[in-house]
């Protein structure tokens, strides 16, 4: 099955889809064997995360395809990128498409924002036009060539030209063959009844931190039409936390000790690698050997 159809089973099973950020590889494998259905590599993530860089646009293509193979190699939870504003015009988001479902990707985003984009949550976002975001989407769409491979279109209109035109916006990306819209930033029950009531298609909510958007449940956001709830940094943002506390005790106290209670312990890591079965393999490998 392709990772499309596998995003848009796990969309058909589950109202709302939780997608949860995975800003590495090990970290989707938790998700999957904690019990998640979908995951989620964050544009702002692989920035933050992977270059030490500020979400402004100022990774390629290439640096989140890097990210993508490694998450995808290691599960097969349907996958949903962050292509930003797909890295050009309608060649490169044509390559942007052709690279995401190559490396097994099952969904992507892409947005209004003009390329040199900022973070959703941030003021002074500047957009293009309803014309250009249409041509991107028809980019992206016509360059897929699994009909599953899921496109969802990103619009950060609220926040510049108010709810009745981002809806207007989002209108015109569904048209233009958007599967799914993401209404970025938007505030209250009113804005998420007022996008799902216009839409036919699934829309998503980011309930991100510490942002625009309150952190409202996903039954509240079920009961409001929506259809995926995005949970982008979540998990990224409490390993800072307790990365910062570490390397703060050790360099206080001399020592670990008083935040051993916070770290995953060996055992731990080693059940989510399968550590044992590998090395179960590895002792009869040399076993065998042996015997000879
Ligand atoms: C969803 C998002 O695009 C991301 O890159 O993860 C960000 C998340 C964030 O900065 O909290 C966004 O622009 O909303
Ligand atoms: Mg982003």
């Amino acid at each position: 099955m392709s990772a499309g159809k596998k995003f848009r089973e796990a969309l058909a099973a589950n109202q709302p889809l939780q997608i949860v950020g995975t800003i590495n590889a090990y970290s989707a494998m938790m998700a999957k064997r904690i019990g998640h259905q979908a995951i989620y590599l964050s544009g702002a993530g692989v920035a933050n995360a992977s270059y030490g860089l500020p979400d402004l646009g100022m990774t390629s293509l290439n640096d989140v395809l890097v990210d993508c193979y490694r998450i995808t190699a290691a599960c097969d939870l349907p996958l949903m990128v962050d292509i930003d504003t797909g890295w050009g015009g309608a060649f490169n988001i044509a390559k942007t498409i052709k690279d995401m479902e190559k490396a097994g990707v099952a969904a992507v985003h892409i947005e209004d924002q003009v390329a040199q984009k900022r973070c959703g949550h941030r003021p002074n976002k500047e957009i293009v036009s309803t014309e250009e975001m249409v041509d991107r989407i028809k980019a992206a769409v016509d360059a897929r060539t699994d009909p599953d491979f899921f496109i969802m279109a990103r619009t950060d209109a609220f926040a510049q030209e108010g709810l009745a035109a981002a809806i207007e916006r989002a209108k015109a990306y569904v048209a233009a063959g958007a599967d799914g819209i993401f209404a970025e930033a938007i505030k209250t029950e009113e804005h998420y009844r007022a996008f799902t009531a216009a839409l036919d298609v699934p829309v998503l909510a980011n309930i991100t931190e510490f942002g625009q958007t309150e952190l409202w449940s996903k039954e509240q956001l079920g009961e409001w039409g929506v259809a995926m709830v995005l949970y982008p940094l979540s998990a990224f943002r409490a390993m800072n936390k307790a990365a910062e506390m570490v390397y703060q005790t050790i360099l206080a106290e001399g020592c670990q000790k008083s935040v051993i209670d916070s770290m995953q312990t060996r055992m731990e890591l080693y059940d989510y690698l399968g550590y044992h079965e590998y090395e179960q393999k590895l002792d009869a490998l040399f076993a065998e050997g042996k015997n000879k």
